[in-house]
């Protein structure tokens, strides 16, 4: 059964990867993004600024669909989630943190591009992943060779993703959602240029609404 934070991933289409380097702006990006009809978010923990954007969004908005990227150890998945983040992601497969997450009931999307990292991560009972970096691993034809052996798995592919070539990813049905920093540049979130991420965003949404998806089973 997917989590129902997958379903809500799945019907958006768009996972926005923010960069942010000044937590004060992260009520008002979480609000340009509802605004712009996309209640969904991934921190990453990139930056110091990253834990109290969560706490703040959080605070702010308690339904907003909020993630926490770049998990890298146990320690930052235990600090993501006390923040407030509703699921959990990485460009790996941190087993420990995978673990204790899953253990917890917290959706954790680890990378995977190979068939190994793809057994090992449904050995833990993973059931989407993050195929990372998208582009640079082939695109959607790489995501179709590997997904054939394993018919239950799903991705969310991130990396080089953009406006004009989201369509032959999220028309595949392996495809849940796509994510990347093009929705919400990091230089856009520091120069106040929330301008650019509502236009950018609508952009984006337009095109997924335009797509005729397969349904989720
Ligand atoms: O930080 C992580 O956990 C990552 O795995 C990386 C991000 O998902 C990518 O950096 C997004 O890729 P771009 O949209 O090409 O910028």
């Amino acid at each position: 059964m997917l989590n129902p934070i997958y379903r809500t991933i799945y019907s958006l289409g768009l996972i926005p990867v923010v960069e942010i380097d000044d937590s004060s702006r992260a009520e008002v990006l979480a609000r340009t993004l509802i605004e712009a009809g996309l209640p969904l978010v991934e921190i990453t923990l990139r930056t110091p600024a990253a834990l109290q954007a969560i706490q703040s969004i959080r605070r702010a908005y308690p339904n907003i669909t909020l993630g926490a990227g770049t998990i890298l150890t146990l320690d930052q998945a235990r600090q993501a989630a006390s923040a407030g983040a509703d699921f959990l992601v990485s460009p790996g497969l941190p087993q420990d943190a995978v673990e204790w997450a899953l253990s917890e009931g917290i959706p954790f999307l680890p990378g995977a591009v190979t068939p190994h990292e793809i057994l090992q991560g449904l050995r833990l009972g993973i059931e989407v992943f993050k195929f990372f970096p998208a582009e640079t691993m082939g695109g959607i034809a790489a995501i179709k060779a590997v997904s054939d052996p394993f018919p239950s798995v799903r991705f969310i592919p991130t990396g080089g993703i953009q406006t004009d070539n989201l369509s032959s990813y999220l028309t595949h049905e392996r495809v849940l959602a796509v994510g990347g920093s093009w929705l919400v540049k990091r230089q856009w979130i520091k120069n106040g240029r929330f301008d650019q991420i509502t236009a950018q965003v609508k952009a984006a949404a337009r095109v997924v609404q335009s797509l005729s998806r397969p349904a989720l089973t």
